[in-house]
């Protein structure tokens, strides 16, 4: 068997399409799309994923712009730059760029942001949400998972789905929105202790450790989606994920690659989000807190 590669490039840019139209259709009304990114520190990663999210931005349509300050930022300034964007009219979405230096308290500077503008959703408030079916925005990366399944017609209620590493950014997310699209969902880590007795059961393997080639053939079950999330920077400048793409690929049925599978999706969900919160903003769409009320 060779495995289907699952093509996020391609998904984005046929999503990125449509995400045109509906700023146009918002342009009509006078709007146009807001996002304010925060960028703390001089992490070189962080500079690349913000200056793609950026271009992407422009790509669509949206209005966006790079807040930069240095890893010596307190907390105070960035909750205090935060309350002006939670009230700035044209700012739809604020996305803080994570990793942040050790000394900023992350948990009290994520629940700054208005849920309404979190289109990274991180504020506890849409975490929590994930639980309850009542989230305002998905975290972008497991969304961006969620889209690439729908896109391939893999059906996901009733199946074994293991998730591998269990991240607030990406393993937990997953789980639980794959769990409220009905799967049996087994949540693992880099170091479980003989991991592939739980991998070789996965009929959708979510891979999200940080570990390059951590995943073998002989971990994965015959048939089974393989879904890469693992974005590592080899010592020659390359980029991998976690699980060993060729080997992989001559056992599953479908396969992400790594780059140009769920990384660029992660850019593209957050497209989705900080239009959606336009839509919403501007009542072209409900607000989903004022259903739930
Ligand atoms: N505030 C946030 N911080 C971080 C997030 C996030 O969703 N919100 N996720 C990651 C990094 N990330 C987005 O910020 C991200 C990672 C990877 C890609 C991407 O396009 N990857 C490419 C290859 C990248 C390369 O060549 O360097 C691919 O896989 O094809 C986009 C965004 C941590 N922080």
């Amino acid at each position: 068997m060779t495995a289907r590669l699952i093509d996020g490039r391609m998904l984005s840019h046929r999503l990125r399409a449509n995400m045109a139209r509906r700023i146009a259709v918002l342009a009509e009304t006078g709007v146009t799309p807001g996002l304010a990114v925060l960028l703390v520190g001089e992490d070189p990663a962080s500079a690349v994923y913000v200056g793609r999210k950026i271009k992407a931005c422009a790509s669509v349509g949206i209005r966006s712009h790079t807040e930069r300050y240095p890893a010596t930022i307190t907390t105070e300034a960035l909750l205090a730059r935060i309350t002006e964007l939670n009230a700035a009219e044209h700012i739809h979405g604020i996305l803080l760029q994570l990793p942040l230096p050790a000394h900023v308290d992350m948990a009290r500077v994520l629940e700054t942001i208005a849920v309404a503008k979190d289109v990274d959703g991180f504020h506890l408030y849409n975490v929590g949400g994930l639980v309850t079916g009542h989230t305002v925005f998905s975290p972008c990366t497991p969304y961006g998972v969620m889209k690439l399944l729908e896109s391939e017609a893999i059906p996901i209620a009733g199946q074994n789905v293991v998730v591998v590493g269990a991240s607030n950014i990406v393993g937990k997310p997953m789980a639980l929105m794959l769990m409220a699209a009905g799967a049996t969902v087994s949540i693992c880590h880099a170091g479980t202790r003989d991991l592939a007795q739980y991998t070789i059961m996965a009929d959708i393997l979510v891979v999200a450790a940080g570990v390059p080639g951590l995943i073998l053939p002989q971990m994965v079950k015959r048939g089974a989606v393989v879904i890469d999330v693992g974005i590592n920077r080899l010592a020659d400048g390359r980029i991998t994920g976690d699980v060993d793409f060729a080997g992989v690929s001559a056992r599953a049925s479908a396969i992400t690659p790594v780059p140009g599978g769920v990384g660029p999706m992660t850019v593209t969900m957050l497209l989705e989000n900080t239009i959606m919160s336009a839509e919403r903003r501007h009542g072209l769409i409900p607000d989903p807190r004022c259903i739930a009320a």
